[in-house]
């Protein structure tokens, strides 16, 4: 297990462009290594930074692969809807084929859309291994929860799925699907951003804390890959260097 690769930038804006280059370079290495790039990706101000900033970069974009690392159970005229941010700010941007951004099937019960979802997945990870990915893109919300992995939550648990779905998230909406820890543990890179001086408290308990029952965001340490967080400086302010 790595230890994590801490990048602080002065501003977020300056945050956002290494995040966005790291991202194609890692891309443009797994494009050459095996012809795809399979990443995950997530909702929150993370939209927003790779939306505007990966259209900049240079990469084979028909290659790439997008996943939902969570996803809310949502029609995709909805706000909330991820997907729709993905699909109305990066498609049509960029040469991705449609189809490689793959949705949830918000018309299903959330269950029946955790389901419908590890299906979807095994198209790109056949068999039955865990799937591994090239990257996943992470944020932490201000109580520690990643992905839809909340604090004190069963689904951090689970290990039996690949994709679980929750019916009770304490955050609105509460009807969402998530990847599992032991996926999001396997992926060749998992990097967070994270901003912004509301952040300082828990990440420095994420980081730095020794909690016998860890948060979310502090159990994401790939077993086999890399870990990065990317963190402005009012985010980082309470780390000890
Ligand atoms: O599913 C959600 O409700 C959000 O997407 C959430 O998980 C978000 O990713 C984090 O709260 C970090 O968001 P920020 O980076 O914007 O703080």
């Amino acid at each position: 297990m790595a230890a994590p690769i801490i990048e602080v930038r002065e501003t977020e804006a300056e945050v956002a462009r290494e995040l966005c280059s790291l991202v194609a370079k890692k891309a443009n290495q797994a494009i050459e290594q095996k012809g795809v790039f399979t990443v995950g990706v997530s909702g929150g101000s993370l939209q927003k930074h790779l939306c505007n900033g990966l259209p900049g970069e240079t990469t084979d974009w028909t290659k790439w692969h997008i996943f939902f690392c969570d996803e809310r159970v949502v029609p995709f005229d909805n706000d909330d809807s991820t997907y729709k941010y993905y699909r109305d700010n990066l498609l049509g941007k960029v040469p991705l084929p449609k189809e490689n951004l793959v949705p949830i099937d918000p018309s299903l019960p959330a269950s029946e859309a955790a389901t419908d979802y590890i299906s979807k997945l095994r198209k790109v990870f056949p068999g039955t291994e865990l799937p591994r990915f090239d990257m996943l893109l992470l944020g932490m919300g201000p109580d520690g929860h990643t992905c839809s992995l909340f604090p004190g939550h069963k689904l951090l648990d689970v290990t039996d799925v690949i994709v679980a779905s929750i019916t009770d998230s304490p955050k609105p909406p509460p009807q969402r699907i998530t990847l599992t820890l032991p996926v999001v543990n396997n992926t060749a890179c998992a990097v967070f951003m994270s901003c912004g001086e509301s952040k300082a408290e828990i990440l420095k308990r994420v980081l730095e804390g020794s909690e016998a029952d860890p948060l979310p965001a502090a159990r994401v340490r790939p077993t086999n890959g890399e870990l990065h967080w990317f963190l402005d400086q009012s985010a980082a302010k309470l780390l000890k260097s």
